[in-house]
């Protein structure tokens, strides 16, 4: 089984138990920018920042992390939205960390989790996320279609993640806003920044590109905007880094001007 397989496993389990709780939706939903819109009105390199305790590749990575504090502390520095990595399993996060962050913060908030059942999506939104993940390798193309469609009429943004061709092929179907092209492999881990190079000419050219994950330097964040990307999604480095402010300020950096009225 690869992790992918055991990790869809569990949801499964967890979508059992929450068919049986209901989610009330809170009556005044937070007002944000959407995150597609302040990401094509920005000349620079837009970062999602996350907050991440742990993750099956690299251990623990800062499990006593104060997610309320670092979102704020992300948000003064500039980063355009936050990602809050929900799973427990495999990632020791959770949906109270999300609706912690989303109190907290006036950004677009990302539910980072495995989503495979409409139900994770209402759980998502009743907890003050914006913008839910759908993983292309996680799911059917009739799954990634419900999903894309029931995330859509709740008025939730979508980024669509995609790892190889075919993924983007599929991805492409949906016209989404918002593709992430992800350079880590969820099957073997590996992670080659070369794949949102090699990827992000194949997008359906409406969409705004998201490089994910092993971003590390102010080179990675350069690659990245050169290939078309309007945003990077960033966990361990910005969980690691000591100095915010700089480490944010490297990431940023503008967008080439031939991308600049384009989604890319
Ligand atoms: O910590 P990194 O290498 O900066 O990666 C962040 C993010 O891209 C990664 O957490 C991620 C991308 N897609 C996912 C899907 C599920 C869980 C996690 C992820």
């Amino acid at each position: 089984m690869t992790i992918l397989e055991k990790i869809i496993a569990q949801k499964e389990k967890e979508v059992a138990i929450l068919l049986n709780q209901t989610f009330d939706q809170v009556s005044s939903p937070r007002q944000v920018t959407p995150l597609s819109e302040s990401l094509l009105t920005s000349d620079r390199l837009g970062v999602i920042a996350e907050i991440k305790r742990s993750s099956p590749s690299k251990g623990d990575i800062s499990l006593a992390v104060d997610p309320v504090a670092r979102a704020k502390q992300y948000e003064t520095n500039g980063a355009s939205a936050i990602s809050v990595l929900t799973d427990k399993t495999f990632f020791n996060g959770s949906m109270g960390d999300l609706q912690a962050v989303s109190n907290a913060v006036d950004l677009p908030v990302l539910c980072k989790d495995f989503i495979i059942h409409p139900v994770q999506i209402d759980q998502a939104k009743a907890a003050g996320a914006t913008i839910v993940l759908l993983i292309v390798a996680a799911l059917s193309e009739e799954q990634l279609n419900e999903l894309f469609n029931y995330a859509k009429k709740q008025n939730l943004e979508v980024l669509c993640e995609v790892h190889n061709a075919k993924e983007m092929e599929v991805a492409n179907n949906l016209k989404p806003n918002l593709i992430g092209i992800n350079n880590r492999n969820l099957k073997t881990f590996e992670v080659d920044l070369h794949t949102t190079e090699q990827l992000a000419k194949l997008a359906y050219p409406g969409s705004i590109l998201v490089s994910e994950s092993g971003m590390k330097t102010n080179v990675d964040a350069q690659v990245a905007a050169t290939a078309g990307a309007r945003a990077i999604l960033v966990g361990e480095t910005l969980m690691r880094s000591e100095d915010l402010a700089a480490t944010l300020q490297s990431l940023r950096v503008s967008i080439p001007k031939e991308s600049l009225n384009n989604a890319r």
